[in-house]
């Protein structure tokens, strides 16, 4: 079996209820998210052996974290403890034209405040294969993307299979850094990228382009995008590509294509009307892609589990994917809707 490792920021999510507008009434809901914590816990309900490696206040709001993750199958026995506060974000969910609103409040959270030194990476990942990562985490603070780079360096010089999801959160780079020079020298240490079609322009300056809608004519239109990625990193020997088409805040569809240097495979088109939340869509896309990858390979069945997974995401409030193997594979089968007793 796998053993994964993710590094990333937990929050506290605080929610209008419904949809409401934020502040609307009193009250907020509270659950806990983060880019590579819903993985972490996407996994772990999955029964895969997944811990998850950040740094949390020693206080009841660190140990209701910590407790949370642990609730869903997360070893958290790697978690350092670090001055700081636990970040937060605010949401509302958005329908018809009016869109989500984030607001973060997560300056000086405890994983902003880390330094070089605050993990031992060769023991930390000492027992994992797979190390995981996305594009926020860098942009949390200098510091953290430093960190962020010696533990995918420190991966890859142990032998471990590292991926990267580009994840853009382009109103977090405050610290002065250009994030395509970051995420041009993170792909050094990558194995398998997960992006959607912007992030290769936005996050890696690449310069192959796809029509508006080609997708869902002409799949091969990607090939020169991924062809791209695969010449300028030559350790780069997967990519999955997702593709959003938004009617509105409620009514979108995805698509999703696996990339190797010599093949590509193209899932359905899901359509979700209703949408109930999509936060963390992607991050239920890469857990099923992850999952999927180490069960069935290259192939067409792991990228129909893949978008199965994030499609399902958008039916389940909260950030994370609360779904067993058997859900998922029965949407990738075509049971979309289909009762279930
Ligand atoms: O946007 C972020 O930085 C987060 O990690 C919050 C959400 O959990 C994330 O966007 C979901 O992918």
């Amino acid at each position: 079996m796998t053993r994964y490792a993710m590094f990333g920021e937990i929050m506290m999510r605080l929610k209008a209820p419904g949809y409401e507008r934020l502040f609307q009434t009193p009250s907020l809901e509270v659950t806990m998210a983060g880019a590579e914590a819903n993985v972490a816990v996407g996994l772990g309900r999955l029964d895969e052996d997944v811990s998850f490696i950040t740094a949390l206040p020693t206080n009841d709001l660190g140990n209701a974290v910590r407790d949370e993750l642990r609730k869903h199958g997360v070893d958290v026995s790697k978690i350092a403890h670090h001055e700081g506060r636990l970040g937060l974000y605010f949401v509302e969910t958005g329908a018809n034209q009016r869109p989500i609103k984030v607001v973060y409040d997560r300056a000086d959270s405890c994983i902003a405040k880390v330094e070089p030194t605050t993990f031992d990476w060769r023991k930390l990942l000492a027992d994992r294969d797979w190390f995981h990562i996305t594009g926020i985490t860098p942009a949390i603070s200098e510091t953290a993307m430093r960190c962020t780079l010696e533990a995918m360096k420190t991966a890859k010089e142990m032998g471990l299979t590292v991926s990267c999801d580009l994840n853009l959160r382009a109103a977090l780079w405050q610290y002065g850094f250009n994030h395509v020079d970051v995420y041009r020298r993170m792909m050094e240490y990558v194995d398998v990228l997960v992006g959607n079609e912007g992030h290769f322009d936005s996050c890696l300056g690449l310069s192959a382009r796809v029509a508006e809608n080609d997708i869902y004519d002409n799949p091969s239109a990607y090939r020169p995008m991924a062809d791209e990625v695969f010449e300028q990193w030559p350790n780069i020997k997967k990519i999955a590509i997702t593709v959003r088409r938004t009617q509105s805040a409620d009514h979108q569809s995805t698509v999703a294509i696996l990339a190797t240097p010599d093949k590509m495979w193209t899932s359905p088109v899901f359509e979700m009307k209703n949408i109930i939340d999509r936060i963390g869509g992607g991050d239920a896309f890469t857990t099923g892609f992850l999952y999927a990858l180490d069960k069935t390979g290259d192939s067409q069945e792991t990228i129909d589990f893949a978008v199965a997974a994030g499609a399902m995401k958008h039916s389940i409030p909260g950030d994370f994917l609360r779904a067993t193997k058997e859900e998922i594979q029965a949407l990738a089968d075509g049971a979309a809707g289909r009762d279930q007793r």
